[in-house]
């Protein structure tokens, strides 16, 4: 198990007393990482200083934490990961939470953990952002799961819960937040996502699994984390934005038809087939960027200190 106790001592070398205790976690989904540009008095600190942290190897993922100060007037402290960890990066699922469970350790008590998501619901336009409320990870239920393993922290839970847990105070706050900046109405959705190991991009016949299976948005991360805040106690809030639509046709545009029509002299229509692309869900994230960017620094407004302070939801 990694040593917690070497990499604090690092963060409290590196960062200044008036930023050590976080009370806001946050981390950066692909190309989001621009969300920290709203911190004040920053403090960047790599990776690779830090004991038991590995590296961000995916495009649109930076190798180091943020500290600063977030919101109006004094504003909160916060900790950002601008970058995180993907089990398909060959990262063990406990390197892949690790980075929660320093901030737990430092005393954030509400994670807003944010991601980049191909939409399965035919109804989310590309660019929406989807207020996670639950959500189905199919790695879970086959054996992928970080909290397997003897139990580490006895103070912690064996059995976690998880009908809870999407915080339903936090999810609120991101649509009285809307609300407060005249953020028209269908650029927010509600919806559940599903978690893949990736690194591959669904086929059709797995997309159309998904949805049938209920899930709005599909992507390649963030259940981990947020199982292991929740293990940890914290208020989880997750934002997917959607980066692209994930590619569900039921009709496959035959190839014999193509092919007999080629045959028979007749014009057959040539079928490119539509794939998504790492670049793609980047140049999203660049463009809606800034949307994200004002909903987490309002919602990081309007989190009561108070009720941050204890676990709610
Ligand atoms: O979930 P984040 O890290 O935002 O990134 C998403 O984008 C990548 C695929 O384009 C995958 O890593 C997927 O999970
Ligand atoms: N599938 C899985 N993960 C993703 C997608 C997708 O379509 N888009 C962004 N991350």
């Amino acid at each position: 198990m990694a040593d917690f106790s070497a990499t604090l001592q690092v963060l409290k070398e590196l960062v200044p007393p008036a930023l050590q205790n976080p009370r806001v976690g946050i981390i950066c989904g692909s190309g989001l990482s621009g969300l920290a540009a709203t911190l004040r008095q920053t403090v960047l600190v790599p990776y690779d200083r830090l004991p038991g942290f590995v590296q961000s190897t995916v495009p649109g993922h930076k190798s180091s934490l943020a500290f600063g100060l977030m919101g109006s007037g004094g504003g909160v402290p916060v900790i950002a990961m601008l970058g995180r960890f993907h089990p398909y990066e060959g990262h063990r699922l406990s390197s892949v939470v690790f980075p929660v469970r320093v901030m737990a350790k430092m005393g954030v008590n509400d994670i807003i953990i944010t991601n980049a998501a191909g939409a399965l619901n035919p109804e989310l336009a590309v660019g929406t952002i989807v207020v996670v409320h639950d959500h189905i990870a199919l790695p879970n239920l086959t054996g992928m799961n970080p909290l397997l393993g003897p139990q580490t922290n006895l103070s912690l839970p064996r059995f976690l819960p998880l009908s809870d847990a999407y915080s339903r105070l936090l999810r609120k706050l991101v649509f009285r937040a809307a609300h407060d900046l005249s953020i028209k109405r269908d650029a927010l959705a509600e919806g559940t996502y599903a978690w893949v190991s990736g690194p591959t991009y669904e086929t059709p016949a797995e997309g159309r699994f998904l949805r049938a299976a209920g899930a709005d948005v599909v992507g390649m991360s963030t259940v981990p984390e947020v199982l292991a805040a929740r293990e940890e106690g914290m208020n989880v809030l997750v934002l997917s934005l959607v980066t692209n639509a994930v590619v569900i046709p039921m009709d496959y545009r035959s190839v014999r038809d193509e092919f007999e029509a080629e045959n028979t002299g007749m014009s057959a229509t040539s079928v490119v087939d539509e794939v998504v692309s790492h670049e793609e869900v980047l140049a999203l994230g660049k463009l809606k960027g800034d949307l994200m960017k004002t909903i987490v620094e309002k919602v990081i407004d309007l989190i009561p200190s108070d009720v941050s302070m204890s676990v709610q939801n």
